[in-house]
């Protein structure tokens, strides 16, 4: 099963020193990645999605700093890596792609160029990228082209020349996942990728990850707030709360059996335990401020079975029924409860 997996992280601490107090972002994160597989990590904003991802590419800058965990991709823990090693898995193991590509492509270069000059650095390195011969960009035109044709860009012939402001806001996010593809990197992660598109252009947007995935085998981690397209096109998910992962299982199982009450508040939908249905169609109050959380269960303030344990200890993510994680004291209660009237409903 371990040969399987791509990236593996393990109790993650990634704090932010600010004048008003330590912001814990993420405090205690445990997740894997299998190998070809589109992972999502869900949650409401400020939930430290992001910070999580940032800490797995190595882009945690001042006042941020990993303080414990570890972060294996590949079989190497990329926390012992020196900043050059970092930075060829950056070049070629991770990429990321952002919501706004406007943020990440430079407005004086053409998209032709701007892909251009990642292969280059992909095939020669920093150090030699010099060396490269001095036709290289009428040579790799037709590559780049084909790279436009795989995030289906319309008229490639014509974006290869374009700058980013002539683009449109989709095409400028295929323009950004093409450039990521040119590292072929083992695991993209995609930070909101849709979330400034309209409806139609989102769903042309997975589609390309999930072509990516089938064609190229790539895993990507899918950061979002939107749990339908989590349901579109994830296989497994992790649902974060305030800093720390609650639930992990694969999607069927989340949106059938949902166990956490947080998870099950993000569903509305939690017909067979609730007793007072109506009143759990929102999760009522908000969430908390990462430099004094709640102590235990960072979700006790807001949970209608908080008992006097979730305030004091702060529950393990553990596995309920294989590959189905949860971190709540009464996990097992729950999910047994889910079980019988799963029984119940199929007599
Ligand atoms: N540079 C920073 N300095 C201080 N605090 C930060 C910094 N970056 C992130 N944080 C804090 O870390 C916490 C987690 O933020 P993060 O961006 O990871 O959330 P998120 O779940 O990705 O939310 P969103 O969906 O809004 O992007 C937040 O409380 C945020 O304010």
């Amino acid at each position: 099963m371990d040969n399987e997996i791509l990236l593996k992280v393990e109790d993650l601490h990634t704090y932010f020193y600010t004048y008003e107090g330590v912001v814990k972002a993420v405090d205690g994160v445990s997740f894997f990645v299998k190998k070809g597989e589109i992972f999502g990590l869900v949650g409401e904003t400020g939930c430290g999605k992001s910070v999580t991802a940032l800490s797995v590419i190595g882009l945690i800058d001042e006042p941020g700093k990993i303080e414990s965990g570890k972060i294996i991709f590949q079989g190497k823990n990329l926390r012992e890596l020196p900043e050059d090693e970092m930075r060829k898995i950056r070049g070629k193991g991770i990429s990321m792609i952002f919501q706004e590509p406007m943020t990440a492509l430079n407005p004086v270069y053409t998209i032709g160029d701007q892909i251009l000059e990642i292969i280059l650095l992909h095939k020669y390195g920093i150090e030699n990228i010099k060396k490269a011969p001095k036709d290289i960009k009428k040579k790799e035109r037709k590559n780049v082209i084909d790279m436009l044709r795989l995030v289906r860009m319309p008229d490639p012939e014509r974006a290869i020349d374009s700058y980013p402001h002539e683009l449109s806001g989709g095409m400028r996010q295929r323009a950004m996942i093409a450039m990521m593809l040119a590292t072929e990197p083992s695991l993209l992660i995609a930070d909101e990728p849709t979330t400034a598109l309209d409806v139609t252009v989102q769903a042309q947007i997975l589609n390309i990850l999930l072509d990516m995935r089938e064609k190229l085998g790539i895993s990507i981690i899918l950061i979002t707030h939107d749990l339908s397209v989590v349901a579109d096109v994830c296989d497994r998910v992790a649902v974060m709360y305030a800093g720390n992962i609650v639930e992990m299982a694969d999607v069927y199982t989340i949106f059938k059996n949902p166990v956490h009450p947080y998870t099950r508040g993000l569903m509305q939908a939690i017909p067979s335990i609730a007793e007072k249905k109506e009143e759990l169609k929102y999760i009522k109050g908000s969430v908390p401020n990462l430099i004094y959380p709640p102590p235990g269960c960072r979700f006790h303030p807001r949970c209608e079975y908080a008992q006097d344990i979730c305030k004091k200890e702060k529950p393990k993510l553990v596995e309920i029924e294989p590959g189905h994680y949860v971190a709540c004291h009464f996990a097992k209660e729950f999910f047994e409860k889910i079980k019988e009237t799963e029984g119940e409903d199929n007599e």
